[in-house]
């Protein structure tokens, strides 16, 4: 009998819709009581982080849960189900898949129809979670999502639809595995990346998108004596409108880090262009590319990398890739 841990954080699995279809959190978590649907696991549930609505998630309490975690493994806990709302679940799932120096499987999930609409999606999501962490295959592969009986790595999977149940993708490649009715059945595996076991964090980090005609106007309001770092979403293979230069150059001046990736939903950033703003210009700046991860995530890397101390070309190999 395997100990599974389901740590209960909000989001919209936790909420239900009133009858003018208005969907908020509930009193009683209607996720919390199902043991009996898994004769063979011992589950233990937890409240302790409250019923949050997944936009009131910050990098702190995704601290507060990695050390949580990590504490239910030295405490012999088998696996580990994440219940969350899915506005910003990709960036927990990556804090902790970056964070978490443990194998036992940590499953992270939720729901795209509250608990009491019809064809509401979080009980089957969570029974998929749990039969997913008590699988011996999903140890060692990294923080997982799982989501519509389909099993995401939390470094590539993003939400690419605002209500559709299938809303959780991984662009280019798919789901590493699929859920059936009661095993986790894997065919990929991830190159596995470092981890930062961090246990405080440096902030702030800012992430800013790119768009035509974009100056430098938003670079120099964040240049500020108290900025860490910067994320850029930029446009196409990495370039930038040339307005943004005179700005980025001031924050590199300060040494203030600066990552760039693709506004792209799919493909990777580099330096191919060779004109003001171009990638290989920017490239030359010291802006350094990170190629595989989407902004958020990208700005989460950073994060975690200078709440390790990394610095210099530490920092930047650390960042630049999603598999370093
Ligand atoms: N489906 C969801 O959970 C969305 C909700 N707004 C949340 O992230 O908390």
């Amino acid at each position: 009998m395997k100990k599974i841990l389901v740590l209960h954080t909000g989001g919209t699995i936790a909420m239900s819709a009133d009858e003018d279809g208005a969907v908020a959190p509930t009193d009683k978590n209607p996720m919390t009581g199902f043991e009996k649907l898994f004769d063979h696991q011992l589950i233990i549930e937890s409240e302790e982080f409250a019923n949050l609505p997944s936009p009131h998630i910050t990098p702190a309490v995704m601290l507060k849960l990695k050390n949580r975690v990590q504490q239910a493994e030295e405490a012999g806990i088998d696996g580990v189900v994440v219940t969350h709302g899915t506005d910003t679940l990709e960036e927990t799932a990556y804090f902790l898949d970056l964070t978490l120096p443990n194998s036992i499987p940590v499953i992270v999930t939720g729901a795209m129809r509250s608990s009491n609409e019809i064809g509401a999606d979080g009980l089957h999501n969570l029974i998929s979670a749990v039969w997913t962490a008590a699988s011996d295959d999903a140890r060692d592969k990294g923080v997982l999502v799982v989501m519509n009986d389909e099993i995401h790595t939390a470094r590539y999977v993003t939400k690419t639809h605002t209500t559709n149940v299938a809303t959780f993708r991984t662009p280019t490649f798919g789901p590493i595995g699929l859920v059936s009715k009661h095993s986790a059945n894997f065919f990929q595996e991830l190159i596995r990346s470092e981890i930062c076991n961090i246990n405080s964090l440096v902030e702030p980090v800012y992430l800013l998108k790119a768009y035509a005609g974009m100056d430098g106007t938003l670079f120099e309001a964040i240049d500020q004596p108290t900025t860490k770092g910067l994320v850029i979403e930029a446009l196409g293979a990495g370039n930038l409108p040339p307005a943004t230069l005179p700005a980025l150059h001031a924050l590199l001046k300060r040494n203030i880090p600066i990552v760039l990736v693709s506004r792209c939903f799919n493909g990777i950033a580099e330096d191919v262009y060779d004109y003001e703003g171009g990638g290989i210009k920017l490239k030359q700046m010291g802006i350094t590319f990170c190629q595989g991860l989407n902004g958020p995530k990208a700005r989460l890397k950073l994060q975690v990398g200078l709440s390790a101390g990394k610095t210099g070309t530490e920092l930047s190999d650390f960042v630049s890739n999603a598999t370093s």
